[in-house]
């Protein structure tokens, strides 16, 4: 089930509520990127303090480990994992394709050899479904081909072409209606979101969005992008894509981004987002503050005494200073990937309640403006 409401409106960008099985969520909003049943570093209370209100789990990942027999007899991932909220699952094919694995696609599914145990796998839109029936995820993702922005042949890259974009996408349309039935044959009670594709180019995107809308799904969202395409070219093809999707329905912008890509995604009419960059780049000592990103590791941080944020209100913001976060990281500590990814992560749910806010408020316009210049000031 999925009931979604717009509430205001700024431009194309909306404020809203999305009721799914596992509960209700406020839009705009960030997911925190979970891959084994678990986003990294932090526990589900971590989350939920934060303000997290729905996680994404990894179909791929959790089909190979723990095993569909073992989510089964949890009746799937919510108890498993411990997280009562919805969570939102990817349908795999994205995950195969960024292993790099060696895999073969054709009409019918990707074959490939399981990174972890070396087995023949057959991944196909019917069984990326069963898999995500079993793991009874609030929003289902269609099984698709991520349409490279460009592939390395031979040492020698190669950009993808019109006609590679356009076969790529009708297949990934394809996929779309064989998931579709197969919801439906499963008596699957959440809720399945179609991807557009069609690469670089917006004719495609336009087709492929034709062709999603005629199957009337409950959600949408934009893939092919954050996939090491120019900068220009996402916003430029976010921006033609967004607005056409269907304006009743959520739509979703995947594996998208940076601070300034979640406020340009919100002002062109993107209501849910993912990415990894809050949680890796903690990990990796790279964080967020309104006043711009830093690298703990820096020497100039050895004596800092402030917090990383001094108007972030997160528990590492509140307890600990720079100077102590620069030494855990240096040491390799294991507190160190906990407070930073609580940190990252608490910035990335503030910037979204500040935009619902604004949304809310009347004043989304102002908001931009301000962020814009508070994260040019440097920290
Ligand atoms: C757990 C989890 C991890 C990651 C994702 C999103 C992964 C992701 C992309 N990430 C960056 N660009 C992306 C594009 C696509 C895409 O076109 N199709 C799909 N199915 N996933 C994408 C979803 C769930
Ligand atoms: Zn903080």
């Amino acid at each position: 089930m999925l009931q979604f409401t717009v509430h205001h409106t700024s431009g194309q960008a909306r404020r809203g509520t999305l009721t799914l099985n596992h509960g209700v969520i406020d839009t705009p909003q960030f997911m925190p990127v979970g891959t084994y049943g678990t986003v990294k570093g932090i526990t589900p209370e971590g989350l939920k303090a934060a303000g997290a209100q729905i996680i994404l789990g990894n179909t791929f990942h959790l089909w190979l480990r723990p095993g569909l027999d073992v989510v089964r007899q949890f009746g799937g991932l919510h108890r498993f994992i411990g997280w009562d909220a919805p969570i939102l699952t990817d349908s795999g094919g994205f995950q195969v394709w960024s292993l790099g694995a060696m895999r073969k696609i054709s009409e019918e599914g990707v074959k490939f050899a399981s990174p972890v145990n070396g087995d023949k796998l057959f991944l196909t839109p019917e069984v990326s479904m069963q898999i995500q029936t079993v793991l009874n995820s609030d929003i289902v993702m269609q099984f698709d081909e991520c349409t490279p922005y460009d592939v390395t042949r031979g040492g020698q890259k190669h950009i993808t072409t019109e006609s590679e974009a356009r076969a790529s996408m009708e297949l990934s349309l394809r996929w779309a209606a064989r998931c579709k039935a197969e919801f439906a044959r499963l008596e699957n009670p959440n809720a399945l979101f179609g991807i557009v594709q069609g690469g670089m180019f917006e004719h495609l995107r336009d087709a492929s969005l034709d062709g999603l809308a005629a199957l009337d799904l409950p959600g949408y969202a934009i893939g092919g992008l954050s996939v090491g395409e120019p900068k220009d070219d996402m916003l430029r093809l976010l921006r033609h894509t967004a607005p056409r999707l269907p304006a009743n329905k959520p739509r979703y912008l995947m594996g998208v981004g940076t601070p300034e890509d979640l406020v340009a995604g919100v002002a062109a009419g993107i209501d849910l987002f993912d990415c990894v960059m809050p949680t890796r780049n903690a990990r990796n000592g790279h964080l967020f503050t309104r006043y711009g990103d830093l690298r703990i590791r820096n020497a100039r941080f050895k004596l800092d005494e402030r917090p990383l944020d001094e108007t972030c209100t997160c528990p590492t913001c509140r307890q600990f200073s720079r100077a102590y976060l620069h030494h855990l990281d240096r040491c390799g500590e294991m507190l160190f990937g906990m407070l930073a990814t609580t940190h990252n992560l608490h910035y990335y749910l503030q910037l979204m309640r500040d935009m619902r806010a604004a949304l809310d408020a009347g004043t989304f316009d102002a908001f931009v403006t301000q962020f814009r210049a508070d994260r040019a000031r440097g920290v």
